[in-house]
């Protein structure tokens, strides 16, 4: 039998107190900044960002204020967020007495900072990660060595649910086969009554990139159970799912908002992950007695599949369609095809969407397009193409998705002129 993992301490980190590794962590750069002047250093970035695509095209368009976590953009003093991220990560390396070491990439390397606790991470996220390291060490799991590119556990991926008492597990390690599995799994099934599922995913590559292939279940049920704006979510290991849920209901309403969605409407959810936009979408318009039709398109099949069971789960897979292929590749065909498209709904990733995608957008001329980005430096590049496509922006609310970095998402509303 192995031995018992630790038992989880229950200490958290207290409201407005420290950090005790922000100098070291590369994760929030902004933490010694009032929340207050953060908001307006991102809202003051946003308008001088969009301030020269404004005026190029005289939209009579100002920027809304920052929606942050509490308060927006101009409130005065707002309390630091804490505890909103829902997604926590450790990579994991030997050390050099065989054990495991497990916490935060050191800024800008891959020196691991060992982590007792995290104030931005949801409740015990880090705990258990943390646990996470003491069974494989328990277990006499080996880590892996980026170095040698030998040893076995490469990273963990702990999701929680928000408005769920469940967490998935996922394993990252370098080859299928786990040493000692069955004793290793009830160690891990030990560490916290919350975690519902235990996964598996491989990757065999020598990369940066957390995630390899495959992918499979160890314990528990196959996916993590989520709600967001009264929807049910049902989100596999590798699927997209946003990371600060309170704030992800701010972002899809301003995007519900943006799209001004009419009886009979043809939504497109391009980018969709696993369907919650255009399912938050088309379940609002229902309770407003509006019947739409909605076509997801995503390029992740695992996203695909949680995205039908969605449809499902909340009663509107009658209503909604969902697409596993490219967006750009999907939306030339539709444009050929010329299929109906009323309302489009971009959601790319920071890289943003490609000229031939957005060319097919304006071919199929929806009439609105709500475009939600992660990174408003492509996004800006993107909304101008759809400008010489023949749309004009008319809302902008930028939302702090990620408080204590420089990051900031953003919303964008556009009708055909
Ligand atoms: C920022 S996420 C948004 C997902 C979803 N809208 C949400 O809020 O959860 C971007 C999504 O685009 C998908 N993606 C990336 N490149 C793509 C492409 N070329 N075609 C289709 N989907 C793509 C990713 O897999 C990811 O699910």
């Amino acid at each position: 039998m192995p031995k018992p993992s630790a038992p989880l301490k229950q200490k958290r980190v207290t409201a407005d107190g420290p950090c005790p590794v922000m100098r070291s962590c590369g994760g929030c750069t902004w933490l010694g900044m009032p929340y207050r002047k953060q908001l307006a250093r991102k809202q003051q970035a946003t308008e001088e960002l969009f301030a020269p695509l404004i005026a190029r095209h005289q939209w009579d368009v100002s920027i809304d204020p920052v929606r942050g976590m509490g308060g927006c953009a101009g409130e005065g003093s707002l309390p630091a967020p804490r505890a909103f991220r829902y997604k926590a990560v450790t990579p994991f390396a030997p050390s050099q007495h065989g054990g495991v070491r497990c916490g935060f990439f050191a800024r800008g390397t891959h020196r691991i900072v060992h982590v007792p606790d995290c104030i931005v991470e949801a409740p015990d996220a880090r705990h258990i990660l943390n646990a996470v390291a003491h069974a494989a060490e328990s277990c006499r799991i080996p880590a892996y060595n980026e170095d040698t590119h030998r040893g076995l556990l490469r990273y963990a991926v702990l999701r929680m649910g928000w408005r769920t008492d469940e967490a998935m597990l996922t394993l990252v390690t370098s080859q299928r086969q786990l040493p000692r599995y069955r004793a290793f799994i009830e160690a891990l099934q030990r560490i916290d009554g919350r975690i519902t599922t235990i996964a598996q995913n491989v990757n065999p590559r020598v990369t940066n990139a957390i995630l390899g292939n495959d992918t499979r279940i160890l314990f528990g049920r196959t996916h993590l159970r989520d709600q967001l704006l009264g929807c049910t979510f049902d989100i596999s290991p590798t699927a997209f799912y946003q990371t600060n849920p309170a704030q992800t209901e701010v972002l899809y309403q301003l995007a519900i908002d943006g799209m001004g969605l009419e009886e009979g409407d043809v939504l497109m959810d391009a980018y969709c992950g696993s369907g919650t936009i255009g399912l938050c979408a088309a379940q609002a318009a229902s309770d407003a007695g509006v019947n739409v039709q909605v076509i997801g398109v995503e390029r992740n099949a695992a996203g695909i599949a949680d995205a039908k069971r969605n449809a499902q789960l909340n009663n509107l897979e009658q209503c909604a369609r969902f697409i596993n292929d490219d967006a750009t590749s999907y939306m030339k065909r539709a444009a050929e095809r010329g299929e109906r498209v009323d309302v489009l709904c971009f959601d790319p990733p920071r890289a943003g969407s490609t000229p031939a995608c957005l060319d097919a957008a304006c071919a199929m001329a929806p009439r609105r397009i709500v475009y939600v980005s992660c990174n408003p430096q492509t996004q800006v590049r993107d909304i101008e193409h759809l400008a010489r496509g023949g749309y004009r922006l008319t809302r902008l609310t930028p939302v702090d998705m990620f408080p204590h970095t420089e990051h900031v998402e953003t919303v964008a509303a556009l009708e055909r002129a």
